[in-house]
């Protein structure tokens, strides 16, 4: 069922130098299938019907962005981000006029859905509660030191990949980032700072091909999702 919201914000921290890629550029600006990771994601965000604006969070001195076609749509805006991917998330809270809800989508994270965007977007709707997309664990999980004895075995039950995007009321959301880095709390995710503030926060589950793209080998693998997408027509 379509919730009542038809023009919702999206904030896109894409501000990240992309070093585990060890590239020359920043991740978001390396292409597939021509076109950069950053446009194939907002244009999957934009494409939706309940999505009306992006705001783009960019590193300072990014002079990339701005010369790409997608700066120039209405809907796009942007502004800077900060050190860590959390500082950048809530300059981008800042920099949007105030709403109800707000979204949060990595840049990185070309391969989304409308059908993944729907079901979080719905689920938040009706349970009027914030929630992020997740999939849940595949591998049986260990705890070790690289090339070192194995510590100990995790329990996987109920264990799950955060994802992006992750929704939560806009100003609550802000307070709560700000609460949780002013003690200084790691925060990798803005479901972390929820957490810390004790803010209910609920798990959608969403499709495993939503990657970041993190290490060399996630560019190609995003290209073969991407392509799969298209021809499943999910987006
Ligand atoms: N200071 C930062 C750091 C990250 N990001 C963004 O947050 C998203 C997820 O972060 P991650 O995958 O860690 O990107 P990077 O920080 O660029 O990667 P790395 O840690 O390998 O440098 C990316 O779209 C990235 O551009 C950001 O806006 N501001
Ligand atoms: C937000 C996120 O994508 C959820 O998995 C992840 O925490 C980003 O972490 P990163 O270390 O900044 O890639």
């Amino acid at each position: 069922m379509n919730s009542k919201i038809d023009s919702l914000c999206v904030v896109l921290p894409a501000a990240g130098i992309g070093k585990r890629m060890s590239q020359n550029i920043p991740k978001q600006y390396l292409k597939i299938n021509d076109k950069c990771i950053i446009e194939h994601t907002i244009e999957r965000l934009l494409s939706h019907p309940r999505i009306g604006q992006v705001m783009v969070v960019l590193a300072e001195h990014d002079n990339i962005f701005s010369a790409l076609e997608i700066s120039k749509n209405a809907k796009v805006c942007t502004t800077i981000g900060g050190k860590e991917r959390s500082d950048s998330v809530l300059a981008g809270l800042k920099a949007i006029s105030e709403q109800t809800w707000v979204l949060v989508h990595d840049a990185a994270r070309p391969c989304l859905t409308h059908t993944d965007i729907d079901a979080l977007i719905d689920f938040c709707i009706e349970q009027n509660t914030g929630a992020i997309l997740a999939s849940p664990v595949r591998d049986t999980m260990k705890r070790s030191q690289h090339n070192q004895k194995i510590e100990n075995t995790e329990n996987r039950d109920n264990l799950w990949h955060a994802q992006t995007p992750q929704m939560f009321k806009h100003e609550q959301l802000i307070s709560s980032l700000e609460q949780a880095l002013a003690h200084g709390v790691a925060i990798t995710d803005e479901a972390s700072a929820m957490e810390f503030a004790n803010v209910d926060c609920f798990i959608v589950s969403g499709r495993e091909d939503n990657i970041k793209i993190t290490r060399p080998s996630d560019l190609n693998l995003a290209a073969f999702i991407l392509t799969q997408q298209k021809e499943e027509t999910c987006v």
